[in-house]
């Protein structure tokens, strides 16, 4: 019998459920599974530059790069089903997406207004096609353009699912303590919100879990019993560097901008 499992979502399924500090930590800690499950898939592929090239593609009426397209279209699509009606999902093309088709779900928002204008997706965007993905992937090209595009999107929109939580946790933590935080929202401070904000231990462990996350999820399984001893389809240390250098910092970011539009 399947155990109900820690929920991945950050926003309450229900309107009756509290918003806790711990609920939303064992959400990002589920999402740290679809987060390596995710790299584990795109390091299948090599680079395959080209996708990322302006001017490689001539689709008529469309001036952008191949990955942009199928970001473009799939957000479309996505857009179409209702997905963007999720407060936690932010579109990396927010600009003329069309409307839901679909008979709309109820999800309750427990955000302050000001929330849904927070949207971190275009540094997530430069920081994983500039910075990140030629240290996690081989060098090299195999054509397969339209399976890695998508396999783009998949560690994107998981990575800007987590980032984005950082809305609830601010959300949480000022519930928890608003003479603390008003303050300095009143006066603006973000270097003092950032402080409130950062707990440095909690950093430390999930450091440390994601690179073991890494590890198991990325061996190689054998029937016999070496499994594969010390091969890693990804490198564990660099899911490590990932969340210290931009996942964690890009959390606390939104966090700080969700605390200074708190009081509007
Ligand atoms: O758990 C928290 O309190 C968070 O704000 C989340 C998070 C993270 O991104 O994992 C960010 C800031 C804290 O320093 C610790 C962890």
């Amino acid at each position: 019998m399947l155990e109900a499992m820690a929920d991945v979502s950050c926003n309450p399924n229900s309107a009756s459920d509290t918003l806790t500090l711990d609920g939303i930590r064992d959400s990002l800690i589920r999402q740290e599974d679809s987060i390596v499950f995710s790299l584990i898939e795109r390091a299948r592929f090599p680079l395959n530059g080209k996708m990322y090239h302006h001017n490689y593609t001539s689709i008529p009426g469309f001036s952008g790069s191949l990955v942009e397209f199928i970001v473009r279209e799939t957000e479309a699509i996505q857009a179409k089903a209702g997905r963007y009606e999720n407060p936690e999902e932010n579109p990396f093309f927010p600009e003329s997406l069309p409307r839901p088709l679909v008979h709309p779900h109820k999800y309750p928002n427990v955000l302050h207004p000001s929330g849904a204008s927070i949207n971190m997706n275009k540094v997530i965007w430069d920081f994983y096609f500039n910075k990140f993905l030629p240290l996690l992937v081989a060098d090299g090209d195999d054509g397969n353009y339209a399976a890695t595009a998508a396999s783009d999107l998949a560690c994107l929109q998981a990575l800007s699912r987590r980032i984005h939580c950082g809305k609830y946790v601010a959300e949480v933590k000022f519930k928890d303590a608003p003479n603390e935080y008003e303050t300095p929202i009143r006066s603006q401070e973000r270097d003092t919100l950032m402080k409130l904000l950062t707990f440095e231990a909690v950093e430390e462990m999930v450091k440390k879990r994601v690179e073991k996350k890494a590890m198991v999820f990325g061996q190689e399984v054998t029937l016999n019993d070496t499994n594969g001893e010390g091969k890693y389809k990804i490198d564990p240390s660099l899911v490590s560097r990932l969340y210290d250098e931009w996942v964690m910092p890009l959390t606390k970011e939104v966090e700080v901008e969700y605390l200074l539009l708190r009081l509007e």
